[in-house]
C-alpha cells in the first residue's frame, strides 16, 4: 500500500472494489450505473447537499438527531417519528457497533435475536446486512434527506452498500473514526480506506450525483480544543477533496462557553474554505455543524434539557449550517424515541426562537477567533511542511511526532501528552501543549489564561483541573471548580 494525497487511478480503484464487494454477499447487488440512475429519480427535498446549500443561503441552523434500531420496519417508525413528532430537519441512520467492525456475522445474529425479541438488540442500524433493496425502502419512506452516521475504520464495504441503497451524506473520516475509534488500528491503513470512500463519493459525483461528506468533527467528545478538531477537519477535508468530493460539513464539538463556540465554528468555515482553495479545490461546497455537548451529561433529564439548550443557543448564535441534538436519556444509553424527539423539539425552540438574533461580533470574539486560526494554520502547515508536499504523509508524521494530539484518544497512534482545561470563563485552553508546533505568544496566552484560574481557585495549575472539568457539566457545572 503506497499512501499519497493523489486521486486513485481507476485500475487501482476497480482492483480493491473487487474485493471489498466480496466481504458480504450483499455486496453483490452494487451496480454502479444503476445506483446513479436510482440516484437521479431522488426528489430533490431529500438530497442532503440541496437541503444544506438552501438553509446556509437563507442563514438557517437545520435540526437532525441521532437515531438507529436494528430492524428495518421499526428503524422506518423512529426515523418518521423523529420527524412527525420530533420536527427533524435531517434524519440519521445511526449504524450499529459489530457493522462498524466489519463483524456482519455478529449483525446478523443481532438481527434475528431482535426479531425474536420484538426489539433491538443492536445499538444501530445494521445497514450492510439488510443490503441495498432495503436501505431504498427506508429512503423512500421518509420526505427528508437521510445521512448515514457511525464510526468506522474499514467503511468501504458500508459506503458501497449505503450510497448505492439511496442515502445522500456520509459522516466520517479516515482520521476521525480512527484515532477516536480504536485503540490499534494503523493511521496510514484508515487514511487509504477513506481515499477508496471519497474516490466513490467522487465518482459519483462525476456522474452527476453529489453526495454530502461530513468528516467526524467532535473526536474524542471532550475537552477537544477547537485548533485540534479543526486541523482533523480541515485535513481530511483536503484528502476528501483530492479524490473528487464537491460537498463537505466540516464539524465541532461544542465545548461551553458561548465566545469559543461561536468562534470555532465561523473559523472552522473560513479556515476550510481558505485551505481547499490554497490548494485549488475552488468549487467545493463547505457548511457546518455544531454537537450539543459530546461529554459526561447529567443523569437528571431536566438539566440534561438545560445542557441540550445551550448547545441549540450556541448553534444558533453561531450561525451554524446545522445541530446534531443530544437527548435526555445521554447518561443512560440509547433514547427512546419520545426522549429522542422532546431533545429536538427544545433544540427547535432555542433555534426558532433565537433565528432573528444574531451574535453581535465583539472583541472578544474576535480575539478568540484570531488565537484559533493562529493556532490551527500553525498544525495544519507544520503537517503540511513534515509531508514534503504530500498531505497523507505528512498527516502520519504530525501524529508521530505529537504536532497533531487529540486529548484522550485511545488510540496508540495518538501520543496523547497535551491537557486541556478550562479557563476562568469555561473556554478550553492547553494545561499542557506537549509538541503542537506553537509559537511561544501562542502557549503564554494558554499559560497566562490557565494562571487566571488557579489564582481565582487558588490552587495551582494542576491535572486535577482536567479531572474536574470532565467531570463537571455531569455535576451541573461548566468550570470545574474545586468545591
Ligand atoms: C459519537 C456519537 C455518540 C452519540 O451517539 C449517540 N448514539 C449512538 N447510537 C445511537 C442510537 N442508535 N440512537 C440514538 N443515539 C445514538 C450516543 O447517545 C451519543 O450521544
Amino acid at each position: 500500500m503506497e499512501l499519497k494525497n493523489k486521486k486513485l487511478e481507476d485500475e487501482l480503484f476497480n482492483s480493491i472494489r473487487q474485493d471489498v464487494l466480496l466481504q458480504w454477499s450483499t455486496g453483490n447487488d452494487v451496480d454502479f450505473d444503476e445506483a446513479v440512475a436510482y440516484h437521479k429519480e431522488i426528489p430533490k427535498h431529500k438530497v442532503f447537499s440541496d437541503k444544506l446549500i438552501e438553509a446556509k443561503e437563507q442563514g438557517n441552523t437545520l435540526i437532525q438527531p441521532r437515531a438507529g434500531v436494528a430492524l428495518v420496519d421499526k428503524h422506518i417508525e423512529l426515523l418518521n417519528y423523529l420527524v412527525n413528532e420530533g420536527e427533524a430537519d435531517l434524519l440519521p441512520t445511526t449504524i450499529d457497533s459489530y457493522t462498524r467492525h466489519n463483524r456482519y456475522h455478529e449483525a446478523e445474529e443481532g438481527i434475528n435475536e431482535s426479531r425474536k425479541a420484538g426489539r433491538s438488540l443492536l445499538n444501530g442500524f445494521p445497514a450492510v446486512n439488510h443490503g441495498i433493496s432495503l436501505c431504498r425502502k427506508v429512503n423512500e419512506s421518509v420526505n427528508v434527506p437521510v445521512q448515514v452516521r457511525h464510526g468506522t475504520p474499514d467503511a468501504r464495504l458500508l459506503t458501497e452498500v449505503t450510497i448505492a441503497g439511496g442515502f445522500t451524506s456520509y459522516e466520517g473520516g479516515g482520521i476521525s473514526y480512527n484515532i477516536p475509534y480504536s485503540k490499534n488500528i494503523p493511521l496510514d491503513k484508515t487514511i487509504y480506506d477513506w481515499q477508496y470512500v471519497d474516490r466513490l463519493i467522487g465518482k459519483y459525483e462525476e456522474a452527476g450525483i453529489t453526495i454530502n461528506r461530513e468528516p467526524f468533527g467532535p473526536l474524542t467528545g471532550t475537552l477537544v480544543p477547537p485548533c485540534i478538531s479543526h486541523s482533523v477537519a480541515i485535513i481530511e477535508s483536503l484528502l476528501a477533496a483530492e479524490q473528487g468530493v464537491k460537498n463537505i460539513t466540516v464539524g465541532y464539538g461544542q465545548c461551553g462557553n458561548l465566545i469559543q463556540d461561536i468562534a470555532a465554528i465561523r473559523t472552522l468555515e473560513s479556515l476550510t474554505e481558505e485551505y481547499l482553495h490554497k490548494f485549488g479545490y475552488e468549487d467545493v461546497v463547505v457548511t457546518t455543524v455544531l454537537h450539543q455537548w459530546m461529554g459526561g451529561f447529567p443523569q437528571d433529564e431536566s438539566k440534561a434539557f438545560g445542557v441540550i439548550s445551550w448547545g441549540a443557543a450556541t448553534a444558533a448564535l453561531a450561525g451554524a449550517t446545522k445541530v446534531i441534538v443530544k437527548t435526555p436519556h445521554e447518561a443512560m444509553g440509547v433514547p427512546t424515541k419520545e426522549a429522542n424527539a422532546s431533545g429536538i423539539k427544545a433544540t427547535k425552540q432555542l433555534v426558532t426562537m433565537l433565528r432573528d438574533q444574531q451574535m453581535v461580533s465583539i472583541s472578544d470574539l474576535k480575539l478568540e477567533k484570531d488565537m484559533i486560526m493562529a493556532e490551527t494554520r500553525c498544525i495544519v502547515d507544520k503537517t503540511l511542511e513534515l509531508g514534503d508536499g504530500d498531505l497523507a504523509e505528512g498527516t502520519i508524521r504530525a501524529f508521530q511526532a505529537g504536532v497533531i494530539d487529540i486529548p484522550f484518544a485511545p488510540s496508540r497512534q495518538n501520543a496523547g501528552k497535551v491537557f486541556p482545561a478550562r479557563d476562568n470563563t469555561g473556554a478550553v485552553r492547553f494545561l499542557e501543549c506537549a509538541h503542537l508546533p506553537f509559537t511561544q505568544d501562542i502557549k503564554s496566552y494558554h499559560h497566562d489564561k490557565m494562571k487566571e484560574r488557579a489564582d481565582y481557585e487558588k490552587r495551582d495549575m494542576s491535572f486535577q483541573m482536567v479531572i474536574d472539568d470532565i467531570y463537571a457539566i455531569g455535576k451541573g457545572k461548566l468550570v470545574g471548580r474545586p468545591r
